[in-house]
This record gives structure tokens, sequence and C-alpha cells, in this order.
């Protein structure tokens, strides 16, 4: 399974219209050489760009969702398209959209774990609920998570009750927090024996540098592919057979133990 992961810088003097045409036209290069691309989470705001988020709300299928399905079909891709700020009712989601190369919707998933304690997404947006998986027929099921959802393990352990065999994860994660991104990446990796192909953005906006560095993550935990801090196209060749095969060569994931009580608060 061959995957591009598009690694966008989000530059604020960039309108967001401008942006969507861009990312677009970089799906569409990808056409013959991608059975599956990712893109980064929020990136036509930029994570970090908490004043845009309302302006820049759209409804599931708004001007994100149209161009991606359209770029999707035009490039004949599996294409994660990364997050957009869903508007539904009163209410913000930070919702990832994944589209089949037909330019279908495959899934939709809103993130569960919000970023920035008592500011920012945490406040201004709602939680999701649902865990979701995306079969891509005759290669990998995956596992959708966002950025801040790396740092809990238990979803994706839920994830892999549910089938997932690689994840994938688009971010805005920081410069400052570059090794805990590169690091719970491995982690995830390791302990659920699948692949991670973490796709974070660029550039600077609302102040906070990104740390880039975009990875993938073999089920033994391998670095397959990392880039660097700039806008980047990280191309990687994933065997799904490698994630049956770490399962069934070191079979840990065989040890769980389910319904581990939790102990009494005395
Ligand atoms: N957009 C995010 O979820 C940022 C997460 C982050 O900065 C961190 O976990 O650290």
């Amino acid at each position: 399974m061959r995957a591009s992961l598009i690694q966008i810088a989000v530059d604020p003097d960039e309108p967001v219209d401008s942006r969507r045409t861009r990312v677009a036209e970089l799906v569409r290069e990808e056409r013959g050489a991608a059975d599956l691309v990712v893109l980064p989470e929020l990136w036509p705001t930029g994570a970090f760009a908490y004043e845009s988020f309302a302006a820049e709300s759209e409804p599931l299928r708004g001007p994100t969702y149209e161009a991606m399905a359209a770029a999707a079909r035009d490039a004949e891709v599996w294409l994660h398209a990364g997050s957009v700020v869903e508007a539904v009712g009163g209410a913000l989601y930070n919702t990832s959209l994944v589209f089949s190369p037909r330019g279908e919707l495959a899934a939709s998933y809103r993130k569960i774990h919000r970023f920035g304690f008592d500011k920012g997404e945490a406040v201004m947006m709602a939680a999701g609920e649902e865990l979701v998986t995306v079969e891509v027929p005759g290669q990998l099921t995956l596992g959708v998570a966002t950025c801040y959802d790396l740092r809990f393990p238990e979803l994706f352990r839920g994830l892999v009750e549910a089938g997932a065999e690689a994840f994938v994860v688009p971010a805005g994660w920081p410069e400052r927090r570059r090794t805990h991104w590169t690091l719970l990446a491995r982690a995830r990796a390791v302990e659920n024996q699948a692949y991670v192909l973490a796709c974070g953005t660029a550039g600077t906006h609302a102040g906070v540098e990104q740390a880039g560095h975009s990875i993938v993550v073999d089920p033994w935990g391998e670095v397959l592919a990392e880039a660097g801090p700039d806008e980047e196209v990280l191309r990687v060749t994933l065997d799904p057979a490698k994630v049956t095969t770490t399962r069934d060569q070191f079979p840990a994931l065989k040890d769980r133990v389910l319904g581990v009580a939790r102990p009494e608060r005395g």
C-alpha cells in the first residue's frame, strides 16, 4: 500500500480558499503514486487559530468536503482529508473526513480528546464520542485519531479491538513538543503492533511554530520515513502482511487482560 502524507504549511497570509485549491492540486498530483493520501489536522484554518474557528466553520458537506471529494476522485486515491471545523447546530467539532477513490465519504471522525485544557479547542469545540475505522479493501483497516488523541493509549487500543491495523493521525503539533510527537507515534505503533501514519503541519500560525516532522512507523516501532520541518510530501510503502507477521511472531496483544479492575478509591 503506497501512502503519501502531505505536510501542509499553514500560512495565515494565504486565504483559506486559496489553500483549499492548492491542497486539492497537491492531492491530484499523487495520482498513480499513492493508494492512500493523508492531510493534517485543521489545515484550512490552522489547529491553533482559535479566533478563526467560528468564521471558518463549515457543515460536514461544506467547501472542504466538496474540494476533497473531487480531489480523491480525480486522483483515484483513498484520501484522509485531515480535519475541518464542523458546525452542527450551535456546536463546533474537529471533524476528520475520509474519502474513497470514487470521492464518496467513507467515514467521518469527531476528535474525542480536545486540546487546550481550559481554553481554545477544549472550550470552543464539542467532543466526539465514537471510534472510527475504515477498511481499505485488500490493504489495511485504518483506525482514525486526531493529534492530541495520540496521548491517550486507550483510544488506540479500542481501535485495535475494532480491527485497526494502521492508525492515521492528522495533527497540528507544535515544535515545542516535537520529542513527544515522535515518541508517542512510536509507542502507539509498538504497543498495538500497528502502522502509524502521523501527518502534521509546517509553518507558524497564531504564533505557534509547527513541528512538521510527519512520521510513518511500522508495527515493530521502526521509523519508515520522517519529514523535515517544511512543506513536504512524504511517500512510503506499507506491507499489510507485516501487521500479521508481527502479531503472530511476537503475540503480545494476545496477553491483554481485558476489563482490569480500577483500584477502589479509599
Ligand atoms: N492540536 C492538538 O491537538 C495539539 C496537541 C498538542 O499540542 C499536544 O498534545 O502537545
